[in-house]
């Protein structure tokens, strides 16, 4: 395993790093940035919570605007924050450069349709390859939580929801919470997976959590936010969690847009809420 090493700058007494690495899951070099506690220079093991962004986003949307460091340095927990896509010249994009599909826009599954299979598979990428890596490279225990936005709220959902026992909490702000039923996911589940919507429900949190789970789940939504009623249907995901009896708290914030304004305002409230779930 060879991994280069991008940058290092150190935050709240802690390291943000950026490295390289060459892709097993997507055939192609990604980056990835990692957020070192100072308790890591200290000679302790910490948790970690992977992050995953949305759509048109790298490792640095989150890393740069969230200001989630000041708090995991409190806490003592590491932050990962893969790319949103395979990319480089051999990866396929969408044709028209279409920001919702293809580069920045992964959606978090395996893809099975020609020609997106060869290097979209994003899931595989993000619950084995990255954390495998992660675990062996950085001085990190076994507890694990994860956390997205929009596109990748949705990526966080699902993948905890399909791994039972994997995290020990998942949170989201606005993620797409039934893509089965809206354009940005029905546009890419079909490219992804083709068109038996069967299998684009086996990524629909509405539907996952429709299933039952017990582990414990925040999601964040702002009321003004403009992709809220076409795009983000968290109600649907409130139903489906009331009927099985999901422990899910959805909280609906008045007047947040859909940026990282919003999730500046309440990723504090996120971390402390992965830390008392360990
Ligand atoms: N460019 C598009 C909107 C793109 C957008 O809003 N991206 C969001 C995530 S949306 C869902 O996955 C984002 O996080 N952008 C990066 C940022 O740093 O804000 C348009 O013009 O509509």
């Amino acid at each position: 395993m060879s991994l280069e090493v991008v940058s290092n700058t150190k935050c709240f007494g802690g390291w943000h790093k950026q490295y390289r690495h060459d892709s097993s899951a997507l055939s192609c070099s990604m980056r990835f940035a990692v957020f070192l506690p100072p308790q890591v220079s200290k000679g302790e093991s910490v948790p970690v919570v992977y992050w995953l962004s949305g759509l048109t986003c790298t490792d640095e949307n989150f890393m740069q605007k969230a200001g989630a460091q000041r708090v995991a340095a409190e806490l003592g927990i590491a932050l990962v924050a893969p790319d949103t896509s395979p990319r480089g010249d051999g990866v396929p994009d969408d044709p028209e450069g279409a920001y919702d599909f293809g580069h920045g826009a992964g959606f978090y599954v395996n893809a099975t349709e020609a020609p997106w299979s060869q290097h979209y598979r994003m899931y595989d990428y993000v619950l084995q390859e990255l954390p495998q890596l992660v675990e062996t490279v950085f001085p990190v225990t076994q507890q694990r939580a994860i956390s997205g936005h929009s596109m990748g709220g949705h990526g966080a959902l699902t993948i905890a929801l399909k791994n039972p026992g994997r995290y020990s909490s998942v949170t989201a702000f606005s993620p797409i919470a039934n893509p089965v039923d809206c354009p940005w996911g029905q546009k890419a589940l079909r490219q992804y997976l083709g068109s038996d919507q069967q299998a684009w429900r086996e990524h629909d949190a509405s539907v996952l959590i429709a299933r039952g789970g017990s582990m414990p789940m925040l999601v964040d939504q702002g009321d003004s936010d403009n992709f809220l009623q076409e795009q983000l249907k968290p109600q649907t995901l409130a139903n489906a969690a009331e009927k099985s009896n999901y422990p899910l708290t959805l909280r609906m914030q008045q007047g947040y847009d859909h940026s990282y304004y919003f999730i500046a305002s309440f990723i504090e409230e996120h971390l402390r809420f992965h830390s008392e779930n360990w």
